[in-house]
């Protein structure tokens, strides 16, 4: 399990604040969605949790540890760009990954892809986009890593590739001991997968907390508490 602390937190691009004094100590494991409006600064906050781009002021610890360039093998992070290499097949694609991450467990890879019904080899640029999704996923979760940033991992699939994606992370996190932080905004089909919930909007973290608390207290969906917070 890993402790991810983030304290006075800011995010500028240029003169354009994108994340503004955050103070927050994330679950130790399981799912927590990262929802809000556009613009709002999840991306931003994931790739800092990850170390991928540095705070302008204030810090995530991971661990204890400022993150930063040695965060990948804590914090592995599944971007909304297609990042999969067209010229490869699928295995090409897992050896590739084999050979960039210490970490990544290739034997799991191709036991992922195979419950994906994905061969082996098929080319990447002859694969669906809900296909490449799909390997996208299984090469990022392959890694095990304590800490899991998925970045819109639903974005433009159909509403049956969703659900699939969502229940491939379930079925192959260790929730007690891993920790995914999944941003979307397909927010209804995110809900029930998800233990914890940050809402960010304007840069600010304005709900974090326990779904389930949070719907006992409210009685009302996750959508309805995203519209109510952020007029
Ligand atoms: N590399 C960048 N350079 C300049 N501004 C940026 C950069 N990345 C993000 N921003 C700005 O920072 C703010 C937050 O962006 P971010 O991508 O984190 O939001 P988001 O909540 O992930 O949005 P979306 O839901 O549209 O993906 C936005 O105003 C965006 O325009």
């Amino acid at each position: 399990m890993t402790e991810v602390n983030l304290h006075k937190l800011t995010k500028k691009y240029g003169r354009k604040e994108a994340l503004s004094q955050l103070e927050i100590q994330l679950p130790k494991a399981g799912i927590t969605g990262i929802i809000g409006p556009n613009g709002s600064g999840k991306s931003t906050l994931l790739k800092l949790i990850c170390g991928l781009i540095r705070p302008s002021s204030g810090s995530v610890e991971l661990n204890g540890e400022q993150a930063g360039r040695k965060s990948g093998a804590v914090a592995a992070y599944l971007s909304e760009e297609d990042s999969l290499y067209d010229y490869m097949t699928i295995k090409g694609t897992v050896s590739f990954a084999a050979g960039v991450y210490p970490d990544f467990d290739q034997e799991l890879a191709m036991t992922l892809l195979k419950e994906m019904k994905l061969h082996e080899s098929e080319k990447v640029k002859e694969l669906s986009r809900g296909n490449k999704a799909r390997l996208k996923l299984a090469v990022t979760m392959a890694r095990k890593t304590p800490v899991l940033c998925l970045d819109e991992p639903l974005s433009g699939m159909d509403p049956l590739v969703r659900e699939d994606i969502l229940r491939l992370i379930v079925t192959h996190l260790d929730v007690d001991r891993q920790l995914c932080l999944i941003t979307s905004h397909e927010v209804k089909e995110l809900e029930p997968f998800l233990d914890h919930v940050l809402i960010v909007h304007e840069g600010r973290v304005v709900v974090d907390r326990n779904v389930e608390d949070l719907k006992e207290e409210n009685r009302k969906s996750l959508i309805d508490v995203l519209r109510e917070v952020t007029v």
